[in-house]
């Protein structure tokens, strides 16, 4: 008799398409597709925030609770673009202006009792199931909105297990302790072994302790966490999993079904075997900045304008790649400085760096089909998905030698040149000495200008690269077998 599909509650604050401010998004989107040939049915529980119900369309609800935290709440069941979606429909949390984290570019102030609200309502899902007979044989949480999941269900004496997901540490989840009875965690716990976090509360922490598992989104990732340099406090607590064998690192996907230019409906269609529609790419894309033919490569920058993406090292090295005869564009909003810095670089270069602040999906899909390069000089990078949607896209992705970064693309040296193995630039191995900073970066940028001039070479480089393996199969295959370990 075949065996019935395990059930997952995947539990998140954002999932693609419905609604992505970054990478966790298309994560929690891509891996039900790619788990469910596996025998897992996955559920996604993510907050109701504004509009989101009139998006899905018909839903129905299948759980309730008169006090969630002080108001009313339901979960509704919904299913969208392929998704079995678990709305938390909880007015007095989520139905307000702003976005899902900020409102008029501030943290929403009770942002820590809107995350546990969504984690307690994961853990009682995963103890009592929905009223439409589901029960989850295991939960996935993702990064600190989700961190409280398995620490309610640890209280509750459940023993329904858990993962944990960390998807960037620096985002923690921190409040004061004078709110754990408001958010029903027990006071008995606060101390260094368990919620506490130098004298407050993380819900990350909570979770990294909790949770069976703990998993973060690539290897090189994995053991960066145990340092002090990465582990933004937290190194303690992942030198202690992991030395018990209970945290790996899973390299990130993509969904080659929404990624792939061969049928992506915003560009014009292309592939590594057919790659002659990019260059109409690349010109419309010029087009559409006004910019100038460069006799260099086209570079597209698709972030957010923040210290770890090394929006600084850009703004240093770009005016070296400009006069070299290179052309940039860049796509993203953030941090006001650096928002400002780049709109003096594309006032002082107009014809060759082109700038859009702003958050535009199908944008990002033009550049990485017209772009040459994509440029990604993180300080840390827990996986990073817009290298791979670089390699797929046949953009060669320029990037920093760290984190999931280093475990993607394979630097241009001649050796791998040679031998056909090379998918793109990298600088700043710390194992050869190297630095994150912006003479690293302008250096990788010289080498990218210097390839792009011998044309045969850059097309065969280009072909591999649109060939490396970036979809999900080898890691959903992974937390496939994880999962199996931890429901045994
Ligand atoms: N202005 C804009 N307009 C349109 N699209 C934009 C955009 N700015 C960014 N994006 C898109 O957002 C995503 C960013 O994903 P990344 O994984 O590169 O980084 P992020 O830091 O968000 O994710 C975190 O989680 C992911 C998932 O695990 C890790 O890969 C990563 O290292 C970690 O920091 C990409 O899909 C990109 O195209």
């Amino acid at each position: 008799m075949a065996r019935r599909p395990r059930r997952v509650l995947s539990v998140a604050s954002e999932c693609a398409p419905l609604l992505k401010t970054g990478g966790l998004a298309d994560v929690v989107g891509a891996l039900p597709a790619a788990l469910a040939p596996l025998g897992w049915r996955s559920r996604i529980l993510m907050p109701a925030y504004r509009g989101l119900l009139e998006q899905v369309g018909r839903s129905r609800r299948v759980w309730r609770d008169d006090d969630l935290f002080g108001g009313p709440a339901a979960v509704r069941s919904a299913s969208y673009r392929g998704l079995d979606l678990l709305l938390l429909d909880a007015p007095h949390l989520f139905d307000r202006p702003g976005g899902p984290y900020t409102v008029d570019g501030h943290d929403h102030p009770d942002n820590h009792v809107r995350f546990a609200a969504l984690s307690w309502v994961g853990a009682r899902i995963a103890m009592h199931g929905t009223v439409d007979r589901w029960r989850p044989d295991l939960v996935h949480a993702h990064d600190w909105q989700a961190g409280l999941v398995p620490s309610y269900l640890a209280y509750a004496g459940s023993e329904v297990p858990t993962l944990l997901t960390i998807h960037n540490i620096a985002f923690q989840g921190v409040f004061g302790p004078d709110q754990l009875d408001r958010l029903r965690l027990p006071t008995w716990d606060f101390h260094p072994e368990a919620l506490e976090y130098h004298g407050l509360v993380s819900t990350l922490k909570a979770g990294m302790v909790h949770a069976s598992r703990v998993t973060t989104v690539s290897p090189t990732y994995a053991e960066e966490l145990a340092t002090p340099e990465f582990g933004f406090g937290l190194e303690g607590v992942v030198a202690s999993r992991r030395d018990r064998g209970e945290m790996v690192g899973i390299l990130n996907g993509i969904d080659t079904s929404v990624w792939d230019p061969a049928t992506d409906p915003h560009v014009v269609p292309f592939s590594a075997s057919a790659p002659g529609a990019k260059a109409e790419n690349r010109r419309a894309l010029l087009a559409e900045f006004g910019l100038d033919e460069p006799n260099g490569p086209l570079a597209v920058v698709v972030t957010r304008l923040t210290h770890q993406k090394g929006v600084d090292l850009l703004l240093e090295a770009l005016p070296a790649f400009v006069e070299a005869g290179g052309a940039v564009v860049v796509l993203g909003s953030g941090d006001a400085g650096y928002e400002y810095g780049l709109g003096e670089l594309a006032a002082r270069y107009p014809r060759s760096v082109g700038l859009r602040l702003g958050y535009d999906e199908p944008l990002s899909h033009r550049m990485y089909a017209g772009g040459d390069l994509v440029l990604v000089p993180s300080r840390f990078e827990p996986c990073g998905l817009t290298q791979l949607y670089g390699l797929r896209y046949g953009a060669l992705p320029v990037v920093a030698s760290t984190g999931g970064l280093r475990d993607t693309v394979a630097d241009a040296t001649p050796e791998r040149l040679a031998d056909g193995s090379a998918t793109g630039f990298a600088f700043g191995d710390p194992t050869q000495g190297g630095a994150i900073d912006a003479g690293g970066l302008g250096f990788a940028l010289g080498r990218a200008v210097d390839l792009y001039a011998d044309r045969d070479a850059w097309l065969r480089l280009r072909a591999r690269a649109m060939r490396a393996p970036v979809d999900w199969s080898t890691s959903a295959t992974r937390y496939a077998e994880l999962f199996a370990e931890l429901v045994r």
